[in-house]
């Protein structure tokens, strides 16, 4: 299957400006992140930043191995409309909490090698999100793994790891996946940059 229109997540706001910035460009998605990052936010602050987004533009919270009721929680105060799984998370974790929220969901794989492919293969999820391998941080790690290891998957997928301006084209190429994740790639000093969100964006739809 050729995806013919790349979708775009932006991950990891955490500012006003960084809504501005994106209510600009709009891309797909945007992601609050939840779990342990310089990028987490609370409820209360993705719930004010979820009111100044462009309605268009869904919101997806970021999770790492977290109890299922805290995420509930948190889909029942209106404040995001995906849910994206970057820990451990597990095909009976994932059934549970499927079997108490219709929320979509996003899980994400840490890849090293096809054998990490195989694990995920009969995961109940919408979509699958590959990732570079860490084990020092669960995630946003501003580096890009081996995509050739994901080549063969049919199942629609996210891209992630390390996408900027200079490889996100290529990345597109090689892999077509669903959508792109995007986080480190377009900040400067540690902040999203408004000049990069505007750059990635306009340089994937120009593609498209
Ligand atoms: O962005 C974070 O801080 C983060 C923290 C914990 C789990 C996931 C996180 N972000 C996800 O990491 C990938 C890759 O980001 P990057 O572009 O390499 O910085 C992406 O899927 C984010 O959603």
């Amino acid at each position: 299957m050729i995806c013919l229109v790349t979708k775009i997540k932006i991950c990891g706001l955490t500012r006003e400006c960084d809504i501005e910035a994106v209510n600009e460009v709009r891309p797909d998605y945007v992601g609050f992140v939840f779990a342990e990052s310089k990028r987490k936010i609370t409820p209360q602050k993705a719930y004010s930043l979820k009111n100044l987004l462009d309605k268009e533009i869904q919101t997806v919270g970021v999770f790492v191995d977290e109890s299922i009721h805290y995420i509930l929680d948190i889909c029942s105060k209106g404040i995001i409309d995906l849910i994206q799984l970057h820990g451990k998370e597990n095909k009976t974790y994932i059934e549970q909490l499927r079997a108490k929220s219709l929320k979509p969901v996003i899980k994400a794989v840490r890849v090293r090698s096809q054998s990490d492919l195989k694990a995920v293969e009969t995961m109940d999820c919408k979509y699958l999100l590959f990732d570079t391998y860490s084990d020092k941080s669960p995630g946003g790690t501003g580096e890009t793994f081996d995509w050739t290891i994901i080549e063969g998957v049919k199942a629609p997928f996210f891209l992630a790891g390390g996408l900027n301006c200079t490889n996100v084209l290529q990345a597109i190429k090689t892999v077509d996946p669903f959508g792109v994740d995007i986080s480190s790639g377009v900040e400067s000093a540690g902040f999203k940059d408004k000049a990069k969100i505007r750059e990635i964006v306009s340089l994937i739809r120009k593609r498209d």
